[in-house]
C-alpha cells in the first residue's frame, strides 16, 4: 500500500491554521499519492471563495458541500485529505472519517492558532471582533470531537511542518489504534 500498513486513506483533521494543508501536501507528496485539500475542493467546484459561499449560502450551505466532498474523497484510496476545520461537528461527517481513513489529528493551542491565522483573512468564522476568543471557544468545542475520530494525535504546535510529517510517517506502519505522538 502507498501510504503504509493498513492505510489507504489518511485523513488530517483539526482547528483553522493547525497545519493541514500544510502538512497532508507534503506528507502526500513523500509517500507518492494524491493529495486533496476539501476546503479547495469546494472552491474549485463552486468557483467562489469560502467567504462568499458563507454570504451566499451561510454555514448551512458550506456545510452542506462539505460533506459531499467528505463523502466522495474518503471512498478513495491511496488519499491524504485535509478537511476543513469544522468538518468533525456533523455527526455523519465524524462516521465517515473514522470508518473510512485512518484519521490524525493535529492539535494545536489557541494561542498558537491565533498566531498562525491572525493575518489571513480567508476564514469567516475568525472574521469577528475578537477573533482570539472565538478560536478559544471553537477549540473548547471541536476539541472532543476531533478526539473522538482520531486514530492518532499529534502535538502540532511544537515543531516545523518536515519533522511532523516525519513524526507521522514513523507511526503508519502501526497504525491500528490511537496513539499518542509527544
Ligand atoms: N508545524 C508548523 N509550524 C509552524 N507553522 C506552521 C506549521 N504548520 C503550519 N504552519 C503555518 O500555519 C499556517 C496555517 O497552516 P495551514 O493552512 O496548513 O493550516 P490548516 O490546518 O490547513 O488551516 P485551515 O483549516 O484554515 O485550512 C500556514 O501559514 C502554515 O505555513
Ligand atoms: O473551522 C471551520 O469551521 C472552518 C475551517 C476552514 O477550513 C473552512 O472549512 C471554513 O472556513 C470553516
Ligand atoms: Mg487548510
Amino acid at each position: 500500500m502507498a501510504i503504509g500498513f493498513h492505510v489507504t486513506c489518511l485523513i488530517l483533521i483539526g482547528m483553522m491554521g493547525a497545519g493541514k494543508t500544510t502538512i497532508g501536501r507534503e506528507l502526500a507528496k513523500r509517500r507518492g499519492v494524491r493529495f486533496v485539500d476539501c476546503d479547495h475542493e469546494i472552491i474549485a467546484r463552486t468557483g467562489v471563495t469560502i467567504p462568499t459561499i458563507f454570504e451566499i449560502e451561510g454555514e448551512a450551505g458550506f456545510r452542506r458541500r462539505e460533506t459531499q466532498v467528505i463523502d466522495e474523497l474518503t471512498r478513495e484510496s491511496d488519499i491524504i485529505i485535509a478537511t476543513g476545520g469544522g468538518a468533525v461537528l456533523d455527526e455523519k461527517n465524524r462516521e465517515m472519517l473514522m470508518q473510512r481513513g485512518i484519521v490524525v489529528y493535529l492539535n494545536v493551542a489557541p494561542q498558537i492558532l491565533w498566531e498562525r491565522t491572525r493575518n489571513d483573512r480567508n476564514r469567516p468564522l475568525l472574521n469577528v471582533e475578537n477573533p482570539r476568543a472565538r478560536i478559544e471557544e471553537l477549540y473548547a468545542v471541536r476539541d472532543p470531537l476531533y478526539r473522538q475520530v482520531a486514530d492518532i494525535i499529534v502535538d502540532g504546535g511544537r515543531c516545523n511542518p518536515n519533522s511532523m510529517v516525519r513524526q507521522i510517517e514513523k507511526v503508519l506502519p502501526t497504525l491500528r489504534k490511537t496513539t499518542c505522538i509527544h
